[in-house]
């Protein structure tokens, strides 16, 4: 199971509206392969001012809890994250850095995949819109790892709820997320049967 972070003190309903509305009803492709009934459109999510400052504030509670020196996750989905949460961290004068990882190594320039000011000492939160099978998570934490930097856990605005917490708990990773899609399983299967009687009406 996903770790819900307490959210009590904060309006949980304004964060479940938020995620609604980023939740879009059709037939879409995976990035991981296959399809679905719905999507997460996290890039939606972490590109609007109110969503983003919602969650990354949140989050950052989490990184401050678990003391981690440098947030960070793979482009591009990471990224308004990451930026926003050291930036309340400094206006909170707590020393958190960021650092993103790359999809590919780049043929110019440096060949980084990690890019940021990682070492040995480092304790890393890593940070997504959305989580599914988990993929994305294992990848980079699995990298970050092999370089020596200790990764604290994986926190995701969204948890799909495909197995990614059991497979990040093999792994010795626990899986954080503001919300998850089960908490929403009723609001979602109306949906996707509206859809689809919408459809056959047309
Ligand atoms: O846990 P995983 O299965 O690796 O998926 C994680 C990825 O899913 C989301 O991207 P996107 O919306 O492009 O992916 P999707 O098509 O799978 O929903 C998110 O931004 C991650 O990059």
């Amino acid at each position: 199971m996903t770790t819900m972070l307490d959210i009590k003190a904060h309006n949980v309903n304004e964060l479940i509206d938020m995620v609604k509305q980023s939740i879009l009803f059709d037939q879409f492709k995976r990035k991981s392969g296959g399809s679905c009934d719905y999507y997460v459109h996290g890039r939606r999510m972490v590109l609007d001012s109110g969503v983003l400052l919602a969650c990354s504030n949140r989050m950052l509670d989490l990184a401050i809890r678990l003391k981690v020196s440098h947030v960070g996750g793979e482009v591009a989905s990471a990224l308004p994250l990451v930026g926003s949460m050291i930036t309340l961290a400094a206006m909170k004068g707590y020393a958190l850095d960021g650092f993103f990882i790359r999809e590919a190594v780049k043929d110019h320039g440096f060949s980084h995949m990690v890019e940021g000011e990682l070492n040995n000492n480092s304790t890393v939160l890593l940070v997504d819109d959305v989580i599914g099978k988990g993929s994305v998570a294992l990848r980079t934490s699995r990298l970050l790892r092999q370089q020596g930097v200790a990764v604290k856990g994986f926190c995701a605005i969204v948890d799909r709820c495909e197995g990614a917490s059991e497979l990040l708990q093999a792994e010795g990773l626990e899986l954080f997320s503001l919300c998850t899609t089960d908490l929403l399983k009723e609001w979602i299967d109306h949906n996707i049967l509206l859809k689809r009687k919408l459809l056959h009406a047309e």
